[in-house]
């Protein structure tokens, strides 16, 4: 529950003013729920009891009996309509008091229509309010957040998770609001109607309210594991997506198709458990339901036939008040158990709201907006998982204007190095200093305008070639857009495609070949024109024009830049001012190309090989 209150009071506040309205509209719904079954007593008095003077007599001898509050008011009322309607025919008193009736429903539904607009207008606020926030949360949590997560659980919590909130959980809250009061005041309309009655009508009702809530208690244990499969599943349906030419290559489907059985299978097995349970809840109140209208219906009669203070007309109307009363009783019984299937979404969105954002910048983070003479890595040691280290000892002078080109095997650490000047991920002990700042002290959006980066996967987003490359500058104009583009060697491509650089491109660039994915990629990062850039140079092999496009591309990015090229072309290496070779994530040797083949190490071996992975 600690996570439903942390929800409502960071995004509910705003919302006060419609929460305010819903609530008493409601009430006022609820009152006129009581007050339009009760208008309808006159009449049943009226057509079962005979003219007004004979109403007055019966209430007179009623108070007697009874002396409650009830006769008495009902004895006013007869009187009242007497001395009003003195003289008129029955027929047009009836008449008068149907047309009461329809009056007092209307405004009854009046209201619960105004109540349920102001609910809509809090609910649909809150929910995108918290979309935001979660998707502010998402673009501010570090690279290590995802990696560590699968996706499928990512995306639940952003539309599952969400989507119970403004759904069952706030529809819950809302009702946990309402019903109190349609309770308490059918309650007050059952006692005065008749006390005894009432007092053995709620014999049983505390019985209802034990069990639904010990049902609703274990439903929460099951909705936790419901949600934690659906991402699994999710999971499962992102990678078939993203993998389908893999999965068809190597024959996998009956692989996938076992995975995605396992996890559809398992969360079958979790949906019957908590559907079980969430569908024994209404049944068994419905049933207590049932139970509590026949000791009503006995008792009243016993009432009745001993001539005790009620009356067939009156009974009718307790009986109708107390279904009624049977409506917001279940409502506010499903309510509870809603909210406790509903807190593992709380919990799951709290958790991802509350990730502490584990880059942290000082308070007063320095701007550095410019390097004069580049960056030092001091003693740097680095793992990403306790006990395996993946970078140790690492020593290293990025000067400015110069090109590092880092060589070494497959899972050497050359993207990480790259990770860490880049501060997606922050040293383990040593440090990292640009123009002599500790990074950690640099305000790191700031820091982060002076870098650019190609990755290895052009990573591209469905949306036009030109909005593809602005991505890195916004405010660029189009013939900067169109200049990027000719650097990178795209434009000619793009302007042969359908729309030029209005071409939609598809889910992660789907429809452009790899060689016009890099280079609208380096494009990007032309357009950005930072003075560092780090490069992942592709390993995909391109066909042998492609691959010169692509080259030049680089080349141009490169030039009058400071750069440190994670390189995999023999042409890359030996342009570099220096080459770093590293081996089990320690640098093993550097130097220039000359040097290093003199070396006759490592480096050597990996030339004779051609293997730069
Ligand atoms: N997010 C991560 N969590 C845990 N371990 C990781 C993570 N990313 C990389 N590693 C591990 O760190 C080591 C170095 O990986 P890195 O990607 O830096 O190598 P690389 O030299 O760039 O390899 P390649 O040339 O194949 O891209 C590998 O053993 C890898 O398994």
């Amino acid at each position: 529950m600690n996570s439903l209150k942390k929800i409502l009071k960071q995004f509910a506040y705003p919302y006060k003013k419609e929460f305010i309205l819903g609530i008493l509209f409601n009430v006022l719904y609820s009152l006129f729920s009581i007050v339009s079954v009760f208008s309808i007593m006159p009449i049943l008095e009226m057509l079962l009891g005979g003219n007004n003077q004979i109403l007055i007599e019966e209430t007179k001898k009623e108070m007697q009996v009874s002396n409650g509050m009830m006769a008495e008011l009902k004895y006013k009322f007869y009187v009242f309509l007497d001395h009003s309607l003195e003289g008129t025919n029955p027929k047009t008193v009836l008449a008068y008091l149907c047309i009461t009736v329809i009056i007092l429903f209307l405004l009854r539904n009046i209201f619960r229509y105004l109540a349920q607009y102001f609910i809509v207008l809090l609910r649909s606020g809150i929910s995108k309010d918290l979309r935001v926030g979660m998707y502010d949360k998402i673009l501010t949590l570090p690279v290590a957040y995802f990696t560590n997560r699968k996706k499928g659980d990512i995306m639940i919590r952003l539309s599952g998770d969400v989507g119970e909130v403004e759904g069952n959980i706030l529809t819950s809250i809302l009702e946990l609001w309402r019903t109190p009061f349609s309770i308490l005041f059918t309650l007050i309309a059952l006692i005065a109607i008749s006390p005894s009655l009432t007092l053995i009508a709620f014999i049983v009702l505390p019985f209802m309210a034990w069990i639904i809530s010990s049902i609703g208690k274990s439903l929460k244990k099951d909705a936790k594991k419901g949600l934690a499969e659906s991402g699994n599943v999710l999971s499962v349906i992102d990678e078939t997506l993203n993998g389908a030419k893999i999965i068809k290559i190597f024959n996998a489907e009956e692989t996938m198709k076992s995975r995605f059985m396992n996890s559809v299978l398992n969360l079958r097995r979790l949906s019957i458990n908590m559907m079980k349970k969430y569908e024994l809840a209404s049944p068994s109140s419905e049933f207590l339901g049932s139970v509590a209208m026949i000791f009503i219906t006995w008792y009243g009669g016993v009432l009745i036939l001993d001539g005790e203070g009620l009356n067939l007309p009156s009974f009718l109307v307790y009986i109708a008040l107390f279904f009624q009363l049977l409506e917001p009783a279940k409502t506010l019984s499903t309510s509870i158990t809603n909210l406790h299937k509903g807190t593992a979404s709380t919990d799951r969105l709290v958790e991802t709201l509350e990730t502490s954002i584990q880059i942290y910048e000082p308070e007063n983070a320095i701007n550095l907006s410019e390097i004069k003479e580049g960056i030092q890595l001091k003693n740097i040691n680095f793992q990403y998982v306790d006990g395996h280290p993946i970078l140790q000892d690492i020593n290293l002078f990025l000067a400015k204007g110069k090109t590092i080109a880092v060589v070494g095997q497959s899972g050497s650490g050359k993207t990480t190095l790259a990770n860490l000047i880049a501060r997606f991920y922050d040293v383990d002990s040593g440090a990292i200093y640009v123009d002599g700042h500790d990074l950690r002290d640099l305000n790191l959006k700031v820091y982060r305008k002076l870098l650019g980066m190609v990755t290895q996967e052009s990573i591209l987003f469905n949306d036009t070639i030109a909005n593809n490359i602005k991505l890195s500058n916004p405010n660029a104009t189009m013939d900067e857009v169109i200049e990027a583009a000719k650097v990178a060697n795209a434009l000619e491509f793009i302007e042969q495609m359908p729309d030029g650089f209005d071409t939609t491109i598809g889910e992660g660039g789907g429809k452009l070949s790899g060689g016009q994915k890099q280079r609208i990629a380096i494009a990007r990062a032309i357009l950005k024109n930072p003075p560092i850039m780090i490069l992942d140079e592709a390993t995909s092999a391109l066909d042998t024009q492609s691959e010169r496009l692509v080259q030049d591309a680089l080349d141009n990015l490169m030039s009058n830049r400071t750069s440190l090229v994670i390189a995999h072309r023999l042409s890359t290496i030996v342009k570099a001012d220096m080459i770093i070779v590293m081996d089990k994530g320690k640098i093993m040797e550097q130097g220039s190309h000359g040097e290093l083949l003199e070396k006759n190490g490592i480096y050597k071996k990996l030339i004779d090989m051609q293997n730069f992975s």
